[in-house]
């Protein structure tokens, strides 16, 4: 049995610089990712199949139209698993949780088996070799699986398929979706200016979690624009989300609707995540940590 975390993808910038003839967009994105995630159980069984539990499961596909299916079959290499995926992300909500589940159920399935754990240990020590012998080939499920299969602050161009890795600080989240579900798809339609710049060529290197914060300020998430247009309850997102003290930035993720805020301090997160959930009962609210996921002994917001 193999328990993977599922961790949620957060676009801290998403700039959008071109489209291919294809219709894909080409992107240059810095992103990490969080503390809070789906949870996935892998049983080695005779055939592939799946149980989707857990608070946010409503509606989540439990057939092989899930992600998490389509990959343990892509995986495969002559395994089957049953699968218990734990769902805590909302669907459709700009944060990856369906990419999240493919990226954790391929892991999952590299790490059963009888050389187990240890290869899949192995192998996420040097993501950017893995990335690019197999995890690639995973942008077929998806352009965002192949970033959560390295679930490391990274830097995301071409479709999303270019990966470097970067060194982030860790910093304090809190992440609110309004409960409004946003495709992806027409958010990327509603953009009209296709040809925006890149991110700097050179990155800067981040002392601590405030010249992060100081530097993102700069950047830009060209899809949040598109996305407040088909969706407006964003805006009282983004809103809600700048009164709360110690707020630095505020931006969307992905093509939304979930939006995040990024403090200095960890008390600061913890306070403003309690008001939210306070006020508003209605909107799901995760205080985390944003960073490296595969590094031990991450702080709990
Ligand atoms: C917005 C992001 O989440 C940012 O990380 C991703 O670009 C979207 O990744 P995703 O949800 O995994 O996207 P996919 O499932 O591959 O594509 C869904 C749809 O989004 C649009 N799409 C997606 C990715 C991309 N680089 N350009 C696009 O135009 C396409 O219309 C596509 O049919
Ligand atoms: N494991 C899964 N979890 C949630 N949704 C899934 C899953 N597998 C397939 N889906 C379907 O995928 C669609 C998009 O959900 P998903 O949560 O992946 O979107 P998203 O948060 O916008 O992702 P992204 O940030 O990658 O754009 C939903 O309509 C849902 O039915």
């Amino acid at each position: 049995m193999v328990k993977v975390f599922a961790p949620a993808k957060i676009n801290l910038t998403l700039h959008i610089t071109g489209q291919r003839d294809d219709g894909y967009h080409e992107l240059d994105s810095l992103v990490t990712f969080a503390t809070v995630g789906d949870e996935l159980w892998l049983v080695e069984a005779g055939i592939n199949s799946l149980t989707v539990e857990g608070p946010e499961a409503a509606g989540v596909p439990a057939d092989m139209n899930n992600l998490a299916m389509k990959s343990a079959q892509f995986a495969g290499a002559g395994r089957q698993a049953a699968i218990t995926l734990t769902k805590h992300l909302p669907a459709s909500s700009g944060i990856g949780g369906g990419s999240a589940d493919a990226a954790a159920a391929w892991r999952g399935m590299l790490a059963l088996g009888p050389e187990g754990e240890a290869q899949a240990e192995t192998q996420f020590a040097m993501p950017e070799i893995l990335y690019e012998t197999q995890a690639r080939a995973l942008v077929a499920l998806g352009a965002d699986v192949p970033m959560c299969v390295i679930s490391r602050p990274l830097r995301a161009r071409g479709i999303g398929e270019k990966i470097t890795l970067v060194d982030l600080p860790q910093v304090a989240c809190v992440l609110v979706n309004p409960r409004v579900p946003v495709a992806t798809p027409p958010v990327f339609k509603a953009l009209e200016k296709k040809d925006n710049p890149p991110m700097p060529e050179d990155l800067p290197t981040f002392a601590d979690a405030s010249a992060l914060i100081d530097w993102l300020a700069g950047q830009r998430n060209d899809l949040q624009g598109p996305a407040l247009s088909i969706a407006p309850v964003i805006g009282k997102v983004l809103a809600r989300l700048a009164e709360c003290p110690g707020a630095g930035l505020v931006r969307m993720s992905g093509s939304g609707a979930t939006c995040f805020a990024l403090f200095a301090e960890i008390d600061d997160a913890k306070a403003a995540a309690q008001a939210i959930r306070d006020d508003r009962p209605d909107w799901w609210v995760a205080g985390c940590i944003l960073g490296d996921m595969f590094q031990k002994s991450l702080p709990v917001v």
